[in-house]
């Protein structure tokens, strides 16, 4: 079923939690709904379900509008953050509710509903649990039967809202790649929300990046990770080091320092920028005295895994009265033994690559 979300508006009282959203989601696809922390994420998919009504705007369902639909009637499964199983009911009796609350013309019989149920557990690889109550389980597997008790009345949408919000680092990875398997194997229409740049960048087709109620970018994971479209989304996905400064010419004056750059054909003298730079896109040199490059001060050096992080701080005049800017360098561990930096030491950082945005 594809979803059409058209011109979208909700407040609550005087703040604006959708601003004239509007989004397409095609048939089959696995959308995330990425971005901070109170952006609009949990809203939106609520009145996509038709839990929350929005103040002007459509949704529409398979070309139709929902106006008039009534939650039941939009073939919505749902699956939350906390794990909403019925805790005196079995594991098999939760799967099973939602067939067995049909109405009498639609129920199917004892037997079909047992099929069903032990099918779907056995999607969900939990058919051996069919007899445990909630309680006896662990978060992952309560969050598996969450989805298969979703899954039982045959949604057409499927809705997920931070489901792994609340497991440790590695069950969160490991459903991850489950959910993206059992998403293939199904193929219905679902929407993913987190705050989870990797997870939003690991399990969808596509990701929506939200920001304060708006839509930022919409894009394949690799699309928007490496062509972020404004500051916002360059910042929130990955770790990213920040130049404050002014542009003359083909340099950016940062301070009293002096960068290059190359996109001197879209950005106008005079005019105030941030420019961001990856971890991996910046280089150290101890050549203090002249040259491009910020002064800087390695704070610290973490020397683990493949490649080695440096962290430093901006060295600013001593009469500076601007924050301290930090910044992070990666770089390959052979690299950094051989240049056998230390801690205090006094370097030039230089970007490789330079993106820059004006200013507003
Ligand atoms: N019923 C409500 N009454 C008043 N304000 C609300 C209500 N529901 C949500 N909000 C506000 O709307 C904004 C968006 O909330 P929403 O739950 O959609 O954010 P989110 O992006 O899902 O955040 P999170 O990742 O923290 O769940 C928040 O600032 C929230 O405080």
């Amino acid at each position: 079923m594809s979803i059409e979300v058209k011109n979208i508006n909700k407040s609550f009282g005087n703040f604006v939690a959708l601003n004239n959203v509007s989004l397409d989601f095609p048939s089959g696809e696995l959308v995330a709904l990425l971005g901070p922390s109170g952006c609009g994420k949990t809203t939106l998919l609520r009145i996509i379900a038709g839990l929350e009504t929005s103040d002007s705007g459509n949704i529409i369902l398979d070309g139709v509008d929902t106006a008039t639909t009534s939650v039941r009637d939009r073939q919505v499964g749902f699956v939350f953050q906390h794990y909403a199983l019925f805790k005196h009911m079995t594991v098999f009796d939760n799967v099973a509710f939602g067939l067995q609350v049909k109405n009498r013309k639609e129920r199917p019989s004892k037997e079909e509903i047992a099929h069903k149920v032990h099918e779907l557990l056995n999607l969900v690889q939990l058919d051996w649990l069919h007899d445990r109550f909630p309680a006896q389980l662990s978060g992952g597997q309560r969050q598996r039967i969450a989805l298969a008790r979703a899954l039982a009345v045959e949604p057409k949408v499927l809705l997920l809202d931070e489901p792994f919000g609340a497991l440790d680092a590695k069950v969160r990875k490991e459903l991850r790649r489950w959910l993206r398997k059992l998403h293939d194997e199904l193929n219905i229409t679902s929407i993913f929300v987190t705050h989870d740049q990797e997870e939003a960048l690991e399990v969808a087709d596509r990701v929506v990046l939200m920001n304060q109620g708006n839509i930022e970018q919409i894009g394949a994971p690799d699309e928007v990770y490496a062509h972020p479209a404004t500051p916002f989304v360059y910042g929130f996905l990955g770790n990213v080091n920040l130049f404050h400064g002014r542009v003359e010419g083909d340099n950016i004056h940062v301070g009293k320092n002096r960068l290059q750059h190359d996109q001197t054909n879209t950005i106008s003298d005079g005019a105030s920028v941030i420019a961001f730079a990856r971890p991996h896109e910046l280089e150290i040199t101890e050549e203090i005295e002249n040259g491009t490059g910020v002064l800087a001060t390695i704070d610290r050096i973490l020397s683990f895994g493949l490649n080695a992080k440096v962290e430093l701080t901006a060295s600013n005049s001593p009469d500076s009265k601007e924050t301290p800017q930090f910044y992070e360098v990666e770089i390959p561990r052979t690299e950094l033994d051989k240049r056998g930096f230390t801690e205090g030491q006094r370097v030039r950082i230089i970007p490789s690559q330079l993106r820059i945005f004006e200013k507003s």
